[in-house]
């Protein structure tokens, strides 16, 4: 069933064009991986499924409500200073049926623990957010966003600076979780995410798609420096490499 569907999609920054005829349809199971260059227009696009930000031509149609959509952005201005515990994260995706001028209901409480259960976080739903490693902050992140029970999940360089131990952990985590939900991934760290992605967006301006199930497999995302050139000349789409040049 498709989730979303992009037509025809153009969108500028003041005169300058970002995107520019952009058409992708997200089904309920897809896993897709949206790579391109820096500045090629990756988190525009996000920004604009998201709804915080209208196409100024061409459409993007839902076949879902805003609050199924499931959205972990980049991390890289947390203050893991903050005295803030796993579980008030996480809280703090819930929207809950109960109105409360303060605190949380017992359920909202339980739905959080059941977040951070299916991300196997429960046993650290106490732990202040900075004394816990790069990838399970990112687990209760993405605990933050299954609580409002998504179709899709929309993910931002989920793996920025983690180890590739800790990316892999990330993608195993998210292919369970695609079982049930479409997830969607921006990210520059394509080594690892092309062994879980079921299909590619690179985006430059212009969107080029692949289907990663019926690519045979000739090029090694093992290897942990795999880069985005190799890729593409694996994909058999050279040309795109010219583009990150200019
Ligand atoms: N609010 C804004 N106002 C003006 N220009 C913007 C704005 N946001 C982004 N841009 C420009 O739009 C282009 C696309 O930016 P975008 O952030 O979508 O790219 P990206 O592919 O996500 O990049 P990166 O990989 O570096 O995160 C860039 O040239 C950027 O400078």
């Amino acid at each position: 069933m498709e989730l979303i569907n992009i037509s025809n999609l153009f969108y500028k920054y003041h005169k300058t064009d970002v995107l520019e005829n952009i058409n992708l349809s997200i089904k309920n199971d897809d896993f897709l991986a949206i790579i391109g260059p820096n500045g090629g227009g990756k988190s525009t696009l996000l920004k604009l499924i998201l709804g915080l930000l209208t196409p100024q031509e061409g459409k993007i149609e839902k076949k879902i409500k805003n609050n199924q959509v499931g959205y972990v952005p980049q991390n890289t201005n947390l203050n893991i200073d903050f005295p803030i515990t796993a579980i008030e994260i996480v809280l703090m995706g819930h929207v809950s049926s109960q109105k409360k001028l303060f605190g949380y209901s017992k359920q909202d409480v339980a739905c959080a623990m059941a977040s951070l259960a299916k991300v196997s976080m429960a046993e650290f739903a106490n732990s202040k957010i900075g004394d816990l490693s790069g990838g399970q902050r990112q687990r209760v992140f993405i605990a933050r966003a299954l609580c409002s029970n998504p179709k899709i999940m929309l993910l931002d360089e989920p793996t920025a600076s983690i180890d590739v131990k800790g990316q892999r952990e990330i993608y195993e985590l998210l292919k369970e979780l695609n079982s049930s939900i479409c997830i969607v991934v921006v990210s520059h760290d394509i080594s690892v995410l092309l062994n879980y992605a079921k299909n590619v967006a690179h985006i430059n301006k212009n969107l080029v798609y692949h289907s990663l199930e019926n690519l045979e497999k000739n090029i090694n995302t093992q290897n942990e420096h795999l880069c985005e050139v190799e890729l593409l000349s694996a994909l058999g789409k050279s040309h795109i490499c010219c583009e990150h040049t200019h």
